[in-house]
């Protein structure tokens, strides 16, 4: 199972529109993967808080449009990373969009936790409330935006809902480089499942992105990493080596879950 992951470069001198139809430039050059994958809010920018209402979209607006076209021209899954939702009966969310080959929308995800504490996307979106998993021949892909990477309890949901390859975009700070990295590899390690972490290159917003997009394998060997600038990473995946590490090593078997609160045991 081949994966392009796409650390496209977001900077304040491209357009939203141009940068849609490079992104879908980029995806139409990545025909022979099995999946493609886009980092998160990767049209506005994961910081311009000052743009989230006046670029949010419905979801069948300009991304869906052109990301639809470019998954069909590909004949890719392709998950187009995340825009800012409309929600036409309610609050904006952060909202993963996931394309089947032939260009049809097969599943969305609203991103669970909201990063910014009182500021910022944590106080003008909605929180999603949903797992979400897509079956997809070879694997079945868990989703999980940015933020979300800090919430293990998150991703054993997801494995446990069948998931075996967790698929992150995400718009992270350089300055926390390495948190990213580290938990990167964590879930992968946890989960005995592949990681595949995209983020955007570039500075927005006065906020320098890490790049340093990483795949790594379901026993934590890091298979690829991106250096800071704009990137496509490539990567065959070995949808077996999930039931192998499984079975090899089922440290997931071994989960005490529903233990009860601490008493006064001494
Ligand atoms: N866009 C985000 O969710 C940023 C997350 C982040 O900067 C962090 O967790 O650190």
């Amino acid at each position: 199972m081949r994966a392009s992951l796409i650390q496209i470069g977001v900077n304040p001198d491209e357009s939203i529109e141009a940068r849609r139809l490079r992104a879908a430039s980029l995806v139409r050059e990545q025909r022979g993967a099995d999946l493609v994958v886009l980092p998160e809010l990767w049209p506005v920018g994961a910081f311009a808080y000052e743009s989230f209402a006046t670029e949010a979209e419905s979801l069948d607006g300009p991304t869906y449009e052109a990301m639809s076209k470019a998954a069909a021209d590909a004949g890719v899954w392709l998950h187009a990373g995340s825009i800012v939702e409309r929600d036409p009966d309610g609050p904006l969310y952060n909202t993963s969009l996931v394309f089947s080959p032939d260009g049809e929308l097969a599943r969305t995800y609203r991103k669970i936790h909201r990063f910014g504490f009182d500021q910022g996307e944590a106080v003008m979106m909605g929180a999603g409330e949903e797992l979400v998993t897509v079956r997809l021949p070879e694997a079945t892909l868990g989703l999980a935006t940015c933020y979300d990477l800090r919430f293990p309890e998150l991703f054993r949901g997801l494995v446990d809902a069948g998931a075996t390859v967790l698929v992150i975009p995400a718009g992270w700070p350089a300055r926390r480089r390495e948190h990213w990295t580290l938990l990167a590899r964590a879930r992968a390690v946890e989960n005995q499942s592949y990681v595949l972490a995209c983020g955007t290159a570039g500075t927005h917003a006065g906020v320098e992105q890490a790049g340093h997009s990483i795949v790594v394998d379901p026993w934590g060997e890091v298979l690829a990493v991106a250096g800071p600038a704009e990137e496509t990473l490539t990567v065959d995946l070995d949808p077996a080596k999930v039931t192998e590490t499984r079975e090899q090593f089922p440290a997931l078997k071994d989960r005490r879950l529903g233990l009860p609160a601490p008493g006064n045991r001494r």
